[in-house]
């Protein structure tokens, strides 16, 4: 808890020093007044010196990694300084604009307005503008709600990755570099006007040359390297800071998260890593059976390297285009239950699971098949959490409140002792608050008889945003018990509130958590539902 406070306090502008008065005091017992007072004061006089001195003792350390960091940094921190200086001029006039305009009303300035930059909105925006690094972070505030203030984590569900296309020219270059021969005697042809810009990456449609083959390449954004030296240099720093200025906050923790950003960072921008994900998928389904049902790009690996990646094209719909989808099939209830079932099974049978199902990395292929897209994010369960998990799946599917609350007193560590009944009839709220809701809002867009693909998009944006609090919503209650998850769970849930809001979407009627058709727990005999 003490990473939440700091956390807060900074986030407010509030950090300071352990004032004396909040000193913890050892009383000693049957003695005079004034001794007492003598020794509380005396006592407390002595943990403070002892405190300062231990922290000047490490003022020349501190000093000595922030020099070095920024030597290592180099002239790539002064550009990203200049960077940064320009994002937050471009947010900060944004928000003057807004301020002008609420300047003239009666009810005042609206709080996200009073904590201007630092407001989750305006502080969501400076870090689409500041690129890469930050709206990974921004993404990892999102999914760590035990660690950060909700209203940054819900508003942090939208940091946007979409960048401006880096010139075909400059592709080419990077192509011709990374194959390390000319191109065109790899590629017959490549597609000038990229498929998808983001702000690591961006993707090209292409023909193999020879072969004919129809693929994608994702190619790693120039000095995208050097920005994130750069950029996770300087949260190293500040990270650093922040221990010296307060002892009380929990080391462990706060390298643990500059470690797991850094390392997701890392991963993300080495194409390898992306490249034996999809493969480990691949396997998955060619052992169980499952290619006929669903698939994942191929990978090219002797066209692919750690900054691009050459991969099978994928031709289809996002799984929540409901109009493009039914096109291509007649049922989307069964492609829902294949991808669902697929998903679930390769928690079980595949050595990592896709954690990052959003809809754009999840299609309705025109050949009937389900497509998975980008293994960017994948996360591995460890056997406790997955034991967990398990009857945590199972109490949702037959509603058990009780055994939900004992599978989640399992998975979060708590040195406490938890009140298992209190627990259960506060997630039992939650859940049937979940039903309510969303149901509401997916009839609301089907009776709509004039529906168009802008008029469900807004509903499901609608509906997301509501997912994402009952999320949040579990979370915190969980954590009002003591309970802390690790981040995996968090990734995991989140995933199952994606799935719940594409089967209120595909199948209104079918509930995933019940429904025979689907193997939540175990799916390792995958069963035939299409007869
Ligand atoms: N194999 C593929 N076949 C067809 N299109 C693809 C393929 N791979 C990627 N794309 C297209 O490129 C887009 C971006 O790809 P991908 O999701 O892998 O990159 P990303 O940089 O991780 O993007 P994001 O973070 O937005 O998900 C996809 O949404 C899709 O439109």
């Amino acid at each position: 808890m003490a990473v939440v406070t700091v956390l807060r306090g900074v986030s407010h502008g509030r950090l300071s020093l352990l004032p004396h008065s909040q000193l913890p005091i050892v009383r000693p017992r049957n003695r005079p007044n004034v001794l007492r007072i003598f020794a509380r004061y005396s006592q407390a006089h002595d943990l403070f010196t002892t405190r300062l001195q231990d922290r000047l003792e490490k003022l020349p350390k501190l000093v000595e990694d922030i020099v070095q960091t920024s030597l290592n940094t180099g002239p790539r921190g002064a550009l990203r300084l200049a960077q940064g200086v320009q994002a937050v001029v471009g947010v900060g006039s944004e928000w003057l604009q807004d301020v002008s305009k609420t300047a003239n009303s009666s009810t005042g300035l609206p709080t996200q307005l009073q904590l201007g930059l630092l407001s989750p909105l305006y502080l969501r925006k400076l870090f689409e503008r500041m690129g890469a690094t930050y709206i990974k972070l921004g993404q990892f505030i999102a999914s760590a709600p035990t660690l950060f203030p909700p209203e940054y984590v819900q508003e942090f569900q939208y940091c946007f990755d979409r960048a401006p296309a880096v010139p075909f020219e400059e592709i080419k270059t990077i192509l011709g570099e990374e194959l390390g021969r000319p191109i065109d005697t790899v590629f017959e042809y490549i597609d000038p006007a990229p498929l998808a810009s983001a702000s690591i990456a961006q993707v090209h449609g292409a023909r193999i040359r020879g072969t004919g083959e129809d693929v994608v390449i994702k190619v790693l954004k120039p000095g995208i390297e050097d920005i994130l030296v750069a950029d996770l240099n300087f949260i190293y720093i500040a990270a650093r800071i922040l221990e010296f200025l307060s002892p009380d906050l929990s080391r462990a923790s706060l390298v643990a998260i500059v470690k797991d950003i850094r390392e997701s960072m890392l991963e993300e921008v080495d194409f390898n890593k992306e490249a034996t994900n999809v493969e480990s998928f691949r396997r998955y389904l060619e052992a169980m059976g499952l290619t006929r049902q669903a698939t994942a790009p191929k990978v090219y690996p002797q066209y692919s390297t750690k900054r691009i990646l050459t991969m099978e094209r994928l031709y289809g719909v996002p799984l929540t285009d409901l109009d493009s989808i039914k096109s291509l099939v007649s049922s989307p209830e069964i492609s829902l239950i294949t991808a669902l079932n697929v998903w679930f099974g390769s928690l079980l049978a595949c050595e990592s699971f896709h954690a990052d199902v959003h809809a754009g990395n999840l299609w309705q292929l025109r050949d009937g098949r389900i497509g998975f897209l980008d293994f960017g994010i994948v996360g591995r369960i460890s056997p406790k959490t997955w034991a967990a998990m398990e009857v945590f799946l199972q109490s949702i599917s037959i509603e058990d409140y009780e055994s939900m609350a004992s599978a989640l007193i399992d998975m979060g560590a708590t040195g406490k002792d938890v009140d298992s009944k209190a627990f259960a009839r506060d997630l039992e709220k939650i859940f049937l608050s979940i039903q309510d809701l969303d149901t509401e809002v997916i009839v609301a867009a089907a009776r709509d008889t004039n529906t168009n693909a802008n008029t469900v998009a807004a509903n499901v944006a609608f509906d997301e945003r509501q997912m994402n609090a009952l999320f949040l919503d579990v979370v915190r209650v969980s954590e009002s018990y003591g309970l802390k998850f690790p981040r995996e769970f968090a990734l995991l849930l989140k995933q199952l509130l994606y799935f719940d809001r594409y089967t209120r979407l595909l199948a209104p009627n079918m509930n995933m958590y019940r429904d025979q058709r689907i193997e939540l727990v175990s799916n390792r005999r995958q069963r035939n539902i299409y007869q």
